[in-house]
């Protein structure tokens, strides 16, 4: 140490934390750093683990974010969803640019670990069938791998039960002056919405003339950005396995990439996306 180098002590820092929460007690790092396992010697693996552990800790955030904003459209707290579902398009496209690091892995250097993977896949992601079901993409198949954690099971069966992000929009919609259909409002929550023509005729009031309803207008196109981050994050996704690993199939047991170019045509609001063509 020379005498100049700063000495945070002479201005009254904070060094002694034999007592006091620290920002690794306040973050629980210990908990997190301590939690890469690789399986393997092969240097790849730990990139693939940080990958995804990051992307899980965002979907954390994700669930935080939709769940709240579901609640506050049910109580017609449009304003605050509204920032909420800024911020959810926000996640994905930090999650849309992560794709660029795992990239970096060639075909072979995943060869060297993806035995050690055995049949675990980000298929058996319960974040990311959370975020599914609660987006209103609710295919009960995708409970199968979950059967043996009765815990995640029934966070699932409780996220099927409960009426998704757009079931709620359209009952605030219809709040708000569009007659939605009266199937649609009253419809098993427990299935995937498909497209309605009636429900389109609803949002196409608001799409020819948003002054007469900028709320609802731009509650509709801060959902159609969102599904523009996540579709991107789809495509993503199956770019990257195609040029990892090819058309192998997955360790989950699918196609693989046959599988995920199935899942590029999911909508999650379909009406929002025909509006466009009946301008
Ligand atoms: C080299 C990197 C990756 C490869 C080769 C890969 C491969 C695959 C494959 C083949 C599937 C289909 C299921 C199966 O049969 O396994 C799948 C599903 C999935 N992967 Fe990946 N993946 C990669 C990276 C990631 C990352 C970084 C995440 C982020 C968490 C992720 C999340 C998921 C999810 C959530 C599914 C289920 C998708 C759905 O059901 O629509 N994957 N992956
Ligand atoms: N399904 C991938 C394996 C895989 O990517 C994976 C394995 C364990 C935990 C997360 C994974 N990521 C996404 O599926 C494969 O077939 O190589």
């Amino acid at each position: 140490m020379t005498s100049s180098d700063y000495d945070p002590t002479k201005e009254g820092a904070e060094t002694d934390f034999a007592r006091r929460m620290s920002y690794g007690d306040y973050l629980a790092l210990d908990a997190i750093l301590g939690a890469q396992h690789p399986l393997s010697e092969a240097h790849d693996e730990m990139l693939f683990i940080i990958q995804h552990q990051t992307t899980e800790l965002w979907m954390r955030l994700a669930i935080h974010e939709l769940s709240a904003a579901r609640r506050a459209i049910a109580k017609d707290e449009v304003q605050p969803a509204m920032k909420m579902l800024a911020r959810m398009s926000r996640i994905f496209e930090q999650l849309n640019n992560a794709w660029d690091v795992l990239r970096t892995m060639t075909p072979s250097e995943y060869t060297r670990f993806r035995s050690q993977l055995g049949q675990s896949s980000g298929f058996q992601s319960r974040q990311y069938r959370l975020i599914e079901f609660l987006l209103g993409n609710r295919n009960h198949a995708m409970l199968k791998p979950h059967e043996h954690d009765a815990e995640t099971t029934k966070l699932l069966e409780a996220e099927l039960a409960t009426p998704s992000l757009y079931d709620e929009v359209l009952r605030l919609a219809n709040r708000n002056g569009l007659k939605m259909p009266a199937a649609v409002l009253a419809r098993d929550v427990r299935e995937t919405h498909s497209f309605n023509e009636g429900v389109l005729q609803a949002w196409r009031v608001v799409y020819e003339a948003p002054e007469t309803n900028w709320m609802l207008y731009e509650l509709a196109e801060k959902l159609v950005d969102f599904e523009d981050y996540f579709r991107r994050w789809r495509f993503n996704h199956v770019t990257t396995v195609e040029r990892v690993i090819g058309f192998k199939r997955g360790t989950g047991g699918t196609g693989g990439v046959s599988y995920l170019k199935r899942m590029l045509e999911v909508e999650l609001f379909p009406e929002l996306w025909r509006v466009r063509t009946i301008l």
